[in-house]
């Protein structure tokens, strides 16, 4: 059996607000396989965003090891996770984070070129322009991101998160600003990028329709990971 995309084994994380010391992540035993959609449900401030940050490596641990597409991650520079992320990593926010002076092909063209696969440019555009369609935006490709609907602005920004096949997908609420069959529609895609390339889909939502729709469920509560057991309320 392969190993998996994800595996954390007792990761703690702890921060501090002014002198108060905060344990923020408590003995986080996770585990995604390829092509697994996990949905982490919870309440607000209970830690959510804060696992996704550091399965991301844009938090570090503070102790315990996070392990994902194969590289311990805990220890590494800046640099190194920055290369890690590039190569390794689709991560979709509310607030889409488009580069506005950059038109819709040049912001999704822009996540490969740094990705620095050494495809030629024109494979580039290609690729780009083709997860556009795929995200219905084939006819926006020459729009800046103030010429674009919310809606299209993050179907802009999930295009981008899966152009590159990432091994992992994580997405914090990507749905939450959208209306029903705009985040129906990024909600497909990222199912099928699960399905067809075998990306591990690490998904926060507080919409319980979608979180039914995860392979698994998972709780937070101050800090502490749990699996779902009873249903959630709908
Ligand atoms: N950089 C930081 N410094 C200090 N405390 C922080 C920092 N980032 C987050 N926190 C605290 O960590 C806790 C968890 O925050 P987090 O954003 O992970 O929660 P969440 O479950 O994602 O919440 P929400 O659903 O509202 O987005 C909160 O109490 C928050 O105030």
């Amino acid at each position: 059996m392969s190993s998996p995309v994800v595996s954390t084994a007792a990761m703690n994380l702890h921060l501090r607000s002014g002198k108060t010391p905060l344990h923020i992540l408590k003995d986080i035993d996770l585990s995604i396989e390829a092509g697994e959609v996990i949905a982490v449900v919870g309440p607000s401030g209970s830690g959510k965003t804060s696992l996704l940050m550091v399965l991301g490596g844009l938090e570090q641990a503070s102790n315990g090891s996070v392990t994902v597409a194969g590289t311990a991650i805990t220890g590494k520079s800046e640099d190194e996770l920055a290369i890690f992320r590039r190569q390794n990593l689709g991560i979709l926010f509310q607030n889409f984070h488009l580069i506005p002076s950059m038109t819709a092909l040049e912001n999704v063209a822009l996540s490969l070129e740094i990705a620095e696969t050494g495809q030629s440019f024109d494979n580039i555009a290609a690729s780009a322009k083709a997860a556009l369609t795929a995200v219905g935006l084939g006819d926006r490709l020459d729009h800046r991101p103030s010429a674009l609907s919310g809606g299209e602005q993050q179907r802009v920004g999930l295009a981008r998160a899966i152009v590159g096949k990432p091994k992992l997908l994580l997405a914090d609420e990507p749905t939450g600003n959208l209306d029903q069959d705009t985040g129906a529609r990024v909600i497909e895609m990222m199912f099928a990028l699960a399905r067809d390339n075998g990306t591990a889909v690490f998904l926060i939502t507080h919409d319980p329709a979608l979180a039914r729709r995860a392979d698994r469920i998972l709780s937070m509560n101050h800090g502490r990971l749990t699996p779902m057991t009873e249903s959630v309320p709908a």
